[in-house]
């Protein structure tokens, strides 16, 4: 059992010279669930998550988590998986695991083991002998594996074929509600990873144009994501 962690954004702003990339945002994440960022390109997607990381200060306004503004050193708290996430080629998938655990000190090897069978992983093969999926995959394993309450994810299914990333989607929701953790990701796939979301997050031009759980949003609105996507994002 994994304990929580309460993530609020009070009207941050984020400006780089005269770009205002994230525009008096106001939230809070949900304990627990799966959460889509969704936006058009140049949205602020990535802006917010790396506010949420630590990675950047706010212009303007308060991130807090767990009531402490957050600081580089929440990165503890936070997994955060990247496109430009480095694993070493010439290790094996054994290998990158047992690296992990030296560097993560969350890190639950068990889990890491558990979610490399479920993936069928040939643990003697080489990072750099992995296709790009299978990189992202392992990635996404070793996050998951991490004894922490929040998962970012900036675009975790670009470039990656279909079958790939419907697999990728299936591991959040089976491993991330067996982990107890809030997992968000970026993406402008709204179609794709619909049927597994929680709560949708949609931005436009550094705003957040609307926040709800999906079922409000089916319900409500009985139509579907990627129409409430031209709706608040276009
Ligand atoms: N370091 C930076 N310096 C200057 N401008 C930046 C910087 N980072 C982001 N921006 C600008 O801020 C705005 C939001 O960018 P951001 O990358 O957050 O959007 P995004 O929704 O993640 O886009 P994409 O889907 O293309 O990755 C864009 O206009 C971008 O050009």
């Amino acid at each position: 059992m994994q304990h929580s962690i309460t993530v609020e954004l009070d009207q941050v702003t984020k400006r780089f010279g005269r770009i205002v990339a994230v525009n008096n945002v106001s939230l809070r994440l949900p304990d627990q669930g799966f959460v889509g960022l969704l936006g058009l390109n140049g949205s602020g997607k990535t802006t917010l998550l790396n506010l949420i990381a630590g990675l950047l200060r706010p212009t303007e306004g308060s991130i807090r988590l767990d009531g402490s503004r957050v600081t580089r050193q929440s990165g503890k708290q936070i997994a955060y998986v990247t496109d430009d996430q480095s694993l070493y080629g010439f290790y094996t998938i054994q290998e990158t695991i047992g690296y992990a655990e030296r560097v993560y000190p969350d890190f639950v090897r068990a889990a890491a083991e558990e979610i490399v069978t479920f993936l069928k992983f040939d643990v003697n093969k080489k990072v750099a002998q992995l296709s790009k999926g299978n990189k992202m995959r392992l990635n996404i394993a070793i996050a998951l594996a991490r004894r922490v309450p929040l998962l970012l994810m900036d675009e975790p299914l670009a470039g990656l074929d279909p079958l790939v990333r419907e697999d990728i989607l299936k591991m959040f929701v089976h491993f991330g509600c067996i982990y107890q953790k809030t997992i968000v990701i970026s993406s402008h796939e709204v179609s794709e990873i619909e049927p597994y979301l929680d709560y949708a997050i949609f931005m436009k031009e550094g705003q957040m144009t609307l926040y709800a759980s999906a079922e409000k949003i089916r319900e409500e609105r009985e139509q579907s994501m990627l129409n409430v996507m031209r709706e608040y994002c276009v």
